[in-house]
């Protein structure tokens, strides 16, 4: 599939380092780039660097090696140029709680050269009918819809959402999805951290799965299912054994395990192999009770490298 964009990089990352003090090396040399009106995603384990490399990006920090370009520019030592083209979401506002919402916005609005109108930033978030409210009365999850809309006030070029959707209910999430898509579709470019495999695999057109401090794999999400196996599973009708099946290799099954009479079955040929398991079925006049058949996704790209990552951890204690 084509990503998205053009070939201007907004967003350039190489070679990027960050090591905290005690000289922990929490991100271990990354590179990747963004294009203009492309949406992209950094997922990762817990501690793997996501959120310290965001802050890289932001010129929060200054990188303890390699280099980051936003727009051309170094956003740590050229930030003037840099932070009005840009909205930042973070993971924690932290807002005055005594002021309304629209009382937060229009300071907010007050530090941005060319903000959209209040009301506006508002209603793109649905927090339109809140405007009154105290911001210490706002759920955990209206918190969230306020932060992207001050993120959003700049009417910024390149939006930084580390974790937009955590603590918001499926719909809230639903929402700042088709929200993120309208953005992008505008033009803007988006990079963000994801928890939800589900979100990153519908809206990113690119993504890198980081641990450990680096990237393990990053493509569009269907480069990166595309290397990955489906799996099957059913229940082995009564009286049959995994031997009475149809020889498994040449049905393109990579490996299986059985679980009582549960088989699970991981392969990446899915419509071969269930076409033979269920020829094999009709012609044995049995039903396969429990049928589950599961195109590659990114959730098992994601297992993959938490499994690869701690069958290492447990090479290296033994
Ligand atoms: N100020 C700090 N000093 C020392 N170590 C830190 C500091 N901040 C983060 N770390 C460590 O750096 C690693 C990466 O942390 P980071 O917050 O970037 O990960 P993350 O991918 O955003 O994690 P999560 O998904 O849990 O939010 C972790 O091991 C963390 O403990």
């Amino acid at each position: 599939m084509e990503a998205r964009g053009t070939n201007e990089h907004v967003i350039e990352v190489t070679d990027l380092r960050r090591v905290y003090g005690g000289g922990f090396e929490a991100v271990r040399g990354i590179s990747f780039h963004v294009g203009r009106g492309e949406v992209f995603a950094l997922l990762g384990t817990n501690g793997a660097g996501k959120t310290s490399t965001v802050e890289l990006l932001e010129g929060l920090e200054r990188p303890d090696g390699g280099r980051v370009r936003i727009l051309g520019h170094d956003p740590y030592t050229e930030r003037a140029a840099v932070r009005p083209r840009t909205g930042v979401m973070l993971q924690e506002g932290g807002f005055p709680s005594e002021l309304s919402v629209a009382e937060t916005a229009r300071m907010w609005a007050g530090c941005v050269s060319g903000a959209r109108p209040v009301a506006e930033a508002l209603a793109l978030v649905g927090l339109a009918g809140k405007a009154g409210v105290r911001v210490k009365q706002l759920s955990g999850g209206e918190r969230r819809r306020l932060d992207l809309a001050l993120a959003l006030l700049g009417e910024p070029e390149v939006l930084f959402l580390d974790e937009p959707t955590t603590g918001l209910d499926a719909e809230g999430r639903r929402d700042t999805w088709d929200l993120v898509r309208a953005l992008r579709d505008a033009g803007t470019t988006v990079l963000l951290t994801t928890h939800y495999l589900e979100e990153a695999e519908g809206l990113a057109d690119r993504l890198a799965i980081l641990h450990q401090g680096r990237i393990a794999v990053s493509g569009t999400p269907a480069e990166v299912t595309a290397e990955q196996p489906s799996r099957i599973s059913f229940r082995l009708p009564d009286g049959y054994f995994v031997g009475d099946l149809p020889p498994l290799d040449a049905l393109g099954v990579c490996d299986h395990e059985i679980d009582g009479r549960l088989v699970r079955l991981r392969t990446r040929e899915l419509q071969r192999a269930a076409t033979g398991l269920l020829v094999w079925a009709e012609r044995a006049g049995v039903e396969l009770r429990g049928l589950d058949l599961r195109s590659a996704s990114l959730e098992e790209a994601f297992l993959g490298i938490a499994r690869e990552a701690s069958a290492k951890n447990e090479e290296v204690s033994a």
